[in-house]
């Protein structure tokens, strides 16, 4: 899509593992198509397991596809030019899950809040001094903050400080795994409404990922929802999260919202194990858990269909032919 400052065409990471003593494929991510616009938060959901922290890797070029292609602004990650690099390096910053682990304990806060910024060597150390205390202040700590080291704040500082480095070169997309999933319940909120005050500021674009539907719902403009590595379901976060087409998504949607006592008997949340991305079901990879499976479902995979809701869902159920056939 034109104008997308990160896509991915045909995304797919195949791991090799060892189980029972042989080597196996393991299909963590499959042939994933996505486009993100700048300023728009593109929310990725789906139980533990399904892919979205190799996604994340992908697409932020710390793992190598095994096939399909991440783009950065139109052109294939793969040939980038070292100067197109460095901007991906500037423009495209992470905030993982757990701040205790990605915060260097033996450096001051300023330095860890400037090491991104040595991709833009014209700054002189004024400058770089003075983008600190902006930043910091942007998530709500102080300037003197700059000179502690990460052991003196809490969780839910630390992780404020994991913001304040991804938003120091002034990117363009910020990659959020999980960013408040390692956080108290009442420091959530906080930290999401640090987050989205800074897209709204910024005009940052942002990758969202979390199991939750909820937060989802609140950060995103657009969703896709994932399982066993493949998207199942997207559209907007307004239509996912309130008219979903995929049995899936209805039943994760089931799982994470409290019952309306005005909309009609709710869905089931998911029933029994995922299956193992070691042996996944032939078919639809959902039809072994689908209350509405029937027998095309075991064997053909259904491709993306429109979806009332304006986007698409991989369902049969919305396969125009069968559609004509009853
Ligand atoms: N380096 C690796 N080597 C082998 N298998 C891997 C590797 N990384 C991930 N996997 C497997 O790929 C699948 C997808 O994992 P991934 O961590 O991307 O899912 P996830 O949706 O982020 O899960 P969670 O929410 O639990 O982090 C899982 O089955 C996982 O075991």
């Amino acid at each position: 899509m034109s104008g997308a400052i990160l896509s991915a065409r045909g995304l797919s990471r195949v791991f090799k593992v060892k189980h029972n003593g042989r080597q196996q494929d393991l299909h963590a991510v499959s042939e994933v198509d996505i486009d993100l616009l700048p300023g728009r938060t593109l929310g990725v959901v789906g139980e533990s397991g399904c892919g979205k922290t190799t996604l994340n890797r992908l697409l932020l070029l710390l793992d190598t596809p095994t096939a399909g292609e991440v783009q950065f602004q139109g052109e294939a990650s793969a040939t980038l030019p070292p100067q197109a690099r460095r901007e991906f390096r500037r423009a495209v910053q992470p905030v993982f899950q757990n701040p205790f682990s990605s915060l260097d304990p033996r450096m001051r806060v300023g330095r860890i809040i400037a090491e991104p910024l040595s991709t833009i060597p014209e700054l002189t150390r004024q400058q770089i001094e003075d983008r600190i205390g902006e930043v910091l202040e942007a998530v709500g700590l102080r300037r003197e903050d700059a000179r502690r080291f990460p052991n003196e704040f809490s969780g839910g500082q630390r992780q404020r400080i994991a913001i304040a480095r991804a938003i120091a070169s002034r990117p363009r997309v910020l990659m959020l795994d999980e960013p408040v999933s390692s956080q108290d319940i009442s420091i959530r909120a906080q930290i999401l409404n640090i987050l989205k005050d800074l897209q709204e500021e910024y005009g940052l674009g942002c990758v969202f990922i979390s199991h939750d539907l909820a937060t989802v719902r609140f950060m995103a403009d657009d969703v896709i929802v994932m399982y066993l590595g493949r998207i199942i379901e997207r559209g907007s976060a307004e239509a996912i999260c309130t008219t979903p087409s995929h049995p899936y998504t209805r039943a994760l949607l089931a799982a994470a919202l409290p019952p309306d006592p005005d909309a009609p008997p709710p869905d089931l949340p998911p029933q029994g194990e995922i299956p193992s991305p070691l042996d996944p079901p032939s078919g639809c990879p959902y039809h072994t858990r689908c209350p509405l499976r029937f027998d095309r479902c075991d064997s053909v995979r259904p491709t993306m269909f429109a979806a009332p809701h304006g986007g698409g869902a991989a369902c049969h159920l919305l396969d125009p032919e069968l559609r004509r056939e009853h």
